[in-house]
């Protein structure tokens, strides 16, 4: 048995000249919530689709649960739970008449015990209460999380979440990521894709960032924190001097505003730059080490400052 539950090799989608995801290679270990990363358009759905067999790759191969997709999609798709786009549910049904024919469709999906494991599954996002409800009448978090329902009416190794948050409100956003969480917890492996930072922190454990087609980084989300040198803030007013001692120091991306200079710290100790500072007669009013954002470290690995926030 793999420990990978999605493995991509050279992943590839062409759309005539334009090529939307470029040799992309995936690695999902098992119980991963794995955020996959990027600004609008970078690939993330199209990458998505290619994995769960909707689309053909002009190019590269992929397993799902260590099964070469798409020769053995009869056999893992049933064990791979997927939200991409409106599944379609009806607007004048309950949600609970919404999942019924949602299961009815499947053909994997034992019948005799259809009502318990609709049940369940409204159980499990909190809509039981609302279960009898129109479908219309439900708010776009409630919509979102029968869509994650349909998903979870058999038990699922793997779920793969295109922008599960995508149109939410906070209160719908907290919702769907609590969730999320608690799947994980249960040991269902996770994929989700999104273009929010804040999302990977609060619930991924691995991230993989996407840019412009090309995966420019794939890591526990740990090691990708430790691996980001911080950033050294020095208040003065003379940050024209300051600046000029940090680059002497080695430290890179120097900025300077009107009251300070900032860079960051390599291999110079803070102590260092601190008494270099002072013996240069620099004035140093404040000086801090800050760990850097999530965003700080993206913009280091890709060398790009992509807006992820928008
Ligand atoms: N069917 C298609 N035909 C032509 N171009 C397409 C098609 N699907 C996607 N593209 C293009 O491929 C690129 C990647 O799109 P994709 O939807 O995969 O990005 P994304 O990262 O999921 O963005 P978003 O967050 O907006 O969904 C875009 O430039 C898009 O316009």
């Amino acid at each position: 048995m793999t420990d990978l539950a999605v493995a991509s090799h050279g992943l590839t989608k062409r759309f005539g000249s334009q090529v939307a995801v470029d040799a992309v290679d995936l690695a999902v270990p098992r119980g991963a919530v794995f955020g996959f990363l990027g600004p609008n358009g970078s690939g993330k759905t199209t990458t998505i689709r290619m994995l769960l067999g909707l689309i053909t790759p002009t190019a590269g191969g992929h397993e799902l649960l260590g099964r070469a997709m798409p020769d053995r999609a009869a056999d893992v798709l049933p064990r791979v739970g997927a939200l991409v786009e409106g599944p379609g549910f009806h607007p004048y049904l309950s949600g609970r008449d919404n999942l019924r024919r949602v299961d009815a469709a499947d053909r994997t999906a034992e019948g005799r015990t259809a009502e318990a494991r609709i049940a369940a599954a409204l159980d499990r996002v909190g809509l039981s209460a609302a279960a009898a409800k129109r479908y219309r009448t439900y708010s776009l978090g409630m919509k979102q999380r029968l869509a994650i329902a349909a998903a979870l009416l058999v038990p699922r190794e793997l779920l793969i979440l295109d922008e599960p948050t995508n149109g939410l409100d906070p209160q719908g956003t907290r919702e769907v990521r609590t969730l999320v969480a608690a799947l994980a917890a249960e040991g269902s492996t996770v994929l989700l894709s999104t273009h929010l930072l804040a999302e990977v922190e609060q619930v991924c454990t691995h991230v993989g960032v996407m840019h412009r087609g090309k995966l420019v980084a794939q890591e526990p989300l740990g090691k990708l924190r430790a691996d980001a040198a911080p950033m050294a803030r020095v208040l003065t007013d003379q940050p024209g001097a300051a600046a000029t001692v940090l680059r002497a120091m080695g430290l890179t991306e120097v900025t300077e505003t009107a009251a300070e200079a900032s860079g960051r710290l390599g291999a110079a100790a803070p102590e260092k730059v601190v008494a270099a500072l002072v013996h240069d007669g620099v004035p140093v009013r404040g000086f801090t080490v800050q760990a850097p954002s999530l965003e700080d470290v993206f913009v280091q690995l890709t060398g790009r400052g992509f807006d992820v926030s928008s």
